[in-house]
This record gives C-alpha cells, structure tokens and sequence, in this order.
C-alpha cells in the first residue's frame, strides 16, 4: 500500500489547503439513500485506508482491522440481521415516533458496492500498553478515531460512507468469523452516490437538529455553562 497522499513533515496549511480541509470536513455526510453501484477503484480505496490506518492511537496501538466485505451472501445476512434489529429498535418508540422511525431508511447495505467492518482487537500490543492502563476503552476510541478518519477522506476522494449499528454485535462478529478479543467497532456502507446532502438526513427529515455549539461549552466546571 503506497504512501500517496502523505503531506511532509512540518508542511504548513496554507488558506487555501484549509479551506479545502473544512469543505471536506463539512461537507462529509452519513449516506443511506444516495449510493450508486459503480465500484470504488482499488487505489482511491488504498487512499482511504491508508488515511484510516494514520488515525491516533493509545500508545501506537494500532488496534483497527478493516475487513472489506463484497460477497452477496454474508451480505444478504448482514441485512438480515440489520432487519431484525431495526424491527425490534422500531418498538422501543412510542406512536408516531415509531411510524417516523419505520419511515427512515438507515442503511445501504445491500446499495453500496462495499462494505467495510473496522474491529478493534482488545488485546493489541498486550496486557499493558502505554495511555490505557487506567482507561482500558482506549483502544475502542482510537479505532473511532480511525473510522473518522476513513469517513473524512472518503469524502475527499468524493466516495459516501453509511455508519450502520443497528445490528446485533455478537451476530455480526459470528457473520464475519472475529476471533476471542476482537470486537465489531463500526459496519460502513461505502461508495460513490448520486449527491451530498448539505445537511444531515436526520435533520432533513425532521427527526433531529443540530443543537447550538454554546449548549456545549463550559468554563472550568460543569456548574458554569456558557450559553
Ligand atoms: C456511532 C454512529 C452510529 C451511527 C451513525 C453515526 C455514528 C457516529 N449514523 C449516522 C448518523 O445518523 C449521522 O452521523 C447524523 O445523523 C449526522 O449526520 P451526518 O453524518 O452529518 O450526515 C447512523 N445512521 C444510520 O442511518 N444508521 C445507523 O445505524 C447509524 N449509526
């Protein structure tokens, strides 16, 4: 896998390269409905993964895998068991929530030419590793920061990504045969699409909006909230 798109140490940003950054970075949406079939190359995906495989990690752990799942059939059974487990999220609403909810279209499994799982292996680099003797979920979050990763530059090279987790973990670790310690972090939908929503589908269809930034903030304790 080849290093094409590392900048040189110390590079400065210069505007223009920020500017492109934040159109990137705001530009990334969560594809459900917008997948097209054409196949995403093999060096844009080497970009993307490669790009993944330089997110932080606790102590260099590096503990991210990214299996890249095609076959028709494990697919077939991974929407299965997205089915049953949006039927049973769907009764955890409440009347017309619950109708919204069944209304929504939260994956593209089976639309998307590629889907990838990125594991985390709980017990990459052994028993003690640098940064997670005291938080052991570290490992978790620093496959998250890969998964953002690979969500940014996907976009970069112009290629959606859809964040599936209404399916049953254990399921999915059984479909995609994951050893004893290695866990299912995130199931993406990736691939080109038809168009990127400005804004995300949740808040276009009116489940959810984005809330004010000074809702967020705190100075010095949680007692002094800003906005
Ligand atoms: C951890 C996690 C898990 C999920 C998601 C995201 C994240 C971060 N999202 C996508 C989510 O709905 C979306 O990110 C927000 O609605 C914001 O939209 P944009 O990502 O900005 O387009 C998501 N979307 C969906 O349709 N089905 C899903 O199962 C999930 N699961």
């Amino acid at each position: 896998m080849s290093h094409t798109k590392q900048t040189e140490p110390q590079a400065d940003i210069d505007e223009l390269a920020r500017e492109h950054f934040y159109q990137v970075l705001y530009g990334r949406r969560d594809v459900r409905n917008q997948f097209l079939p054409d196949p995403v190359p093999d060096d844009v995906l080497t970009n993307i993964l490669h790009a993944a495989h330089h997110a932080p990690s606790v102590g260099l752990s590096q503990p991210w895998n990214f299996i890249l799942i095609r076959n028709p059939e494990l697919r077939n059974q991974i929407y299965s068991a997205f089915c049953q487990a949006n039927d049973e999220a769907a009764q955890m609403f409440e009347g017309d929530r619950r109708s919204q909810y069944q209304s929504l279209k939260l994956q593209g499994i089976l639309d998307a030419p590629l889907n990838v799982c990125i594991t985390c292996d709980r017990n990459r680099g052994g028993p003690v590793v640098l940064g997670k003797t005291h938080q052991p979920e570290m490992d978790l979050y620093s496959t998250v920061c890969a998964v953002q990763n690979f969500w940014l530059s996907a976009r970069a090279e112009n290629v959606g990504v859809g964040w599936v987790s209404i399916i049953n973990k254990n399921k999915l670790a059984g479909l995609l045969k994951l050893p004893e310690g290695v866990v299912p972090v995130a199931y993406l939908c990736v691939g080109y699409v038809s168009e990127f929503l400005t804004k995300p589908e949740l808040e276009l269809s009116n489940w959810e909006k984005r809330k004010q930034l000074e809702e967020m903030i705190f100075d010095d304790t949680w007692a002094n909230r800003k906005g």
